[in-house]
């Protein structure tokens, strides 16, 4: 099937027929060595955008059908998965969505795909922390679509979360998930960097969680291409050894906790050690620990104050 810019004034429905052309079409789309995950990706794409079920295009069982209503023109789906393979452009920023724990989440180009090593980040944080500690300022530092803040506001009815991000379109992005959910009385969104924009909550605060930028610059130049041409470099650069955020954090949380505070830092593959350390160095933490995530790859930093 050729592509063409008539197709933008087409109205958004489609023949069965017509559809089957375009599945075939977008199946060639595919490279070769990908196809198999790419035909999963192309069922969720047109999941995204029709009314169809899994079934009916695991079968097909649509061909006969006179008219399906699309939410965007042929058009605009033709152009969408073009990017995906020409471009690499991760299916998440075509959709314009991720799903992340129980959330449907906004996402944009601004912000990083929320990852499912994060999901687990915050299973370790309810494991960790007790009951009488879920309530009170939690801060989610580097929110990004606003998953963390989102997540855990969803998980302890209690607690009031400030979602800080440098990046002024990320927070964008994140207020929009934060009214979809409708939790703006519960999470405050403050633009700058790490503990900048909430210094008034100096010894104050229950706990701290960040998913900061891990990854060491060299590095970023090797990353696949989704990540390293789609999604923020602000959101990945953890500098010259990955760990400068890191290093950040677990130095000026003391300062901002409370007496047994929590710090939970999700960390890059081979990090675990270093962390640890340093967070051992300041001196401020009775207990450090790094936990593994379900591949058994230590992953997350988890400190509690004296
Ligand atoms: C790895 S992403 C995590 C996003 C989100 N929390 C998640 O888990 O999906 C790191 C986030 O930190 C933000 N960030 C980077 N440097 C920052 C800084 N100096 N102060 C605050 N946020 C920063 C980035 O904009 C990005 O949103």
């Amino acid at each position: 099937m050729r592509v063409s810019s008539e197709n933008k004034s087409q109205s958004c429905s489609i023949s069965g027929e017509h559809l089957w052309e375009w599945w075939q079409w977008a199946c060639q789309c595919i490279p070769e060595t990908e196809k198999a995950a790419g035909r999963a990706e192309l069922k969720t794409f047109l999941l995204a955008f029709s009314e169809l079920t899994p079934l009916d295009l695991t079968l097909h069982s649509y061909r006969s059908q006179p008219s399906l209503p699309l939410r965007l023109p042929l058009a605009e789906l033709s152009y969408r998965w073009q990017q995906r393979w020409q471009q690499r452009v991760p299916l998440q920023y075509l959709l314009g969505c991720a799903y992340w724990r129980d959330l449907e989440l906004t996402v944009t180009p601004s912000v990083l795909i929320p990852r499912p090593e994060t999901e687990e980040l915050l299973e370790w944080v309810d494991r960790w922390v007790p009951v009488h500690q879920q309530q009170g300022h939690w801060l989610d530092l580097g929110t990004g679509s606003g998953a963390i803040a989102l997540g855990l506001a969803r998980l302890w009815p209690q607690v009031q979360l400030h979602a800080v991000d440098r990046s002024a379109a990320a927070l964008a992005v994140a207020k929009i998930n934060i009214q979809r959910y409708r939790l703006g009385d519960r999470i405050h969104c403050h633009q700058g960097s790490w503990f900048e924009p909430i210094a008034p909550l100096k010894g104050q605060v229950q706990g701290i969680i960040s998913n900061p930028p891990y990854i060491p610059t060299a590095m970023i130049a090797r990353l696949q291409p989704e990540v390293q041409y789609h999604e923020p470099h602000l959101a990945l650069d953890g500098g010259s050894d990955g760990l400068a955020a890191v290093r950040l954090l677990v130095q000026a949380a003391p300062a901002y906790l409370l007496p047994q505070g929590w710090l939970f830092i999700e960390l890059m593959a081979g990090q675990g050690k270093s962390a640890r350390a340093i967070a051992t160095a300041t001196g401020a933490y009775q207990q450090v620990h790094i936990c593994p995530d379900i591949n058994r790859v230590d992953r997350f930093l988890v400190a509690q104050c004296h």
